[in-house]
């Protein structure tokens, strides 16, 4: 691919995106069409989706903004996609003001948001982007040459005479990145680009958009999924209830949690089952991270240190306290327990 050095050089000293105290609030609840006609005051809450996100994003990385559902991810991609108008802060793409200059910041920008739900199904892969290529006015001439490269870059080229409504969710999915290339942009925003994908269409896609960041560009990516981002991301911001939690590549966000091993273990308490007890006394050997009752099921995530022998101390426990040791699965740490160590959050999930 040779378009994207027109716009990934062109000014780099600039960061790829760039966030400065960025905010969104959403009114909660419906106004009723009487209240709308009445022009009566808006008095619905006002609730912070993003609250006050600092972020830059140097040019050729992957960066990965990682959360529950809910979090702010969506919203935060959409107000970068210039498609959300932040309530206050600036948003930059390659040093372009988006809010300002929306139509210039939209020129660096591919955006994948709702994945295959973005092509038109009663049209070809081909005419499909056609149709979108003379949305983004690209100069004529180009559109043939433009989109014969996208669609060789996605893998799509023998399938692009097909309806998309009979393209697999894995192939729409695709031709929506086919579309987000159209413009060669310097900057990819791609929200949740693998749900729905089975394993292997996941995986393909992650070695595209290796590819893609291999390339010279910069790619966003939101997920849920925090194995995903460990694996594919360079970088990784965790966000929570519209908060950026923390920043850093996996590997020094998982040497945040501070052990070498995590446990996951199930006792079955005894007829008196005292849970309390029972997790405090684990806890003198083992910092307990998560804990969960179902009935007289007690599971446990432990983080263990270094050279901590989990085995025996569990076992004396269990035989004071009248309880059964069901299963102990040792596993190393993940970005998901960084993610509740971070924020706090009780339980497994
Ligand atoms: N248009 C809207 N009006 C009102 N509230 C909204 C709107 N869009 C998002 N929200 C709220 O903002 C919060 C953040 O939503 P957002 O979609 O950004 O989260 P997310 O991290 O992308 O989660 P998910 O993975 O579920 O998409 C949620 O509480 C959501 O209900």
């Amino acid at each position: 691919m040779t378009a994207v050095a027109d716009t990934a050089t062109e000014a780099p000293a600039t960061d790829a995106v760039a966030l400065s105290d960025v905010a969104k609030a959403f009114r909660q609840g419906r106004r009723t069409i009487g209240q709308r006609l009445r022009r009566a005051p808006d008095t619905r809450r006002e609730v912070y989706a993003v609250d006050g996100v600092d972020l830059r994003i140097p040019r050729g990385e992957i960066f990965g903004l990682v959360g529950p559902n809910g979090a702010g991810k969506s919203t935060t991609v959409r107000m970068i996609a210039t498609l959300l108008e932040p309530s206050r802060g600036r948003v930059e793409v390659c040093g372009i003001d988006a809010v300002g200059r929306p139509d210039a910041a939209r020129r660096m920008l591919g955006v994948v948001i709702g994945g295959e739900r973005s092509v038109y199904w009663k049209l070809t892969g081909r005419e499909n982007l056609e149709y979108f290529a003379a949305l983004y006015h690209l100069p004529p001439r180009e559109i043939p040459g433009r989109i014969e490269q996208v669609l060789r870059d996605v893998d799509l080229l023998d399938r692009a005479g097909d309806y998309a409504e009979r393209y697999s969710t894995g192939m729409r999915q695709r031709l929506s990145l086919a579309r987000a290339l159209l413009q060669a942009p310097s900057v990819l925003l791609l929200d949740e680009p693998t749900s729905g994908l089975d394993p292997r269409s996941a995986a393909q896609l992650h070695e595209r958009i290796v590819r893609l960041r291999d390339e010279g560009r910069t790619l966003l990516i939101t997920t849920h999924n925090m194995d995903e981002a460990d694996r594919l991301c360079d970088r990784v911001a965790i966000i929570d209830r519209g908060r950026l939690v923390r920043l850093g590549a996996p590997e020094e966000l998982k040497r945040l949690v501070e052990a070498e091993r995590l446990a996951r273990v199930r006792l079955s308490l005894g007829r008196d089952g005292r849970d309390g007890a029972v997790v405090e006394a684990v806890g003198r050997f083992a910092a307990v991270a998560g804990r969960r009752l179902d009935g007289r099921d007690l599971d446990l995530v432990l983080h263990l240190a270094h050279g901590t022998d989990l085995l025996p101390p569990l076992v004396e426990v269990a035989n004071r306290f009248g309880a059964t040791v069901r299963k102990v699965d040792i596993e190393p740490v993940t970005l998901q327990d960084v993610f509740l160590s971070l924020t706090g959050k009780e339980g497994l999930e």
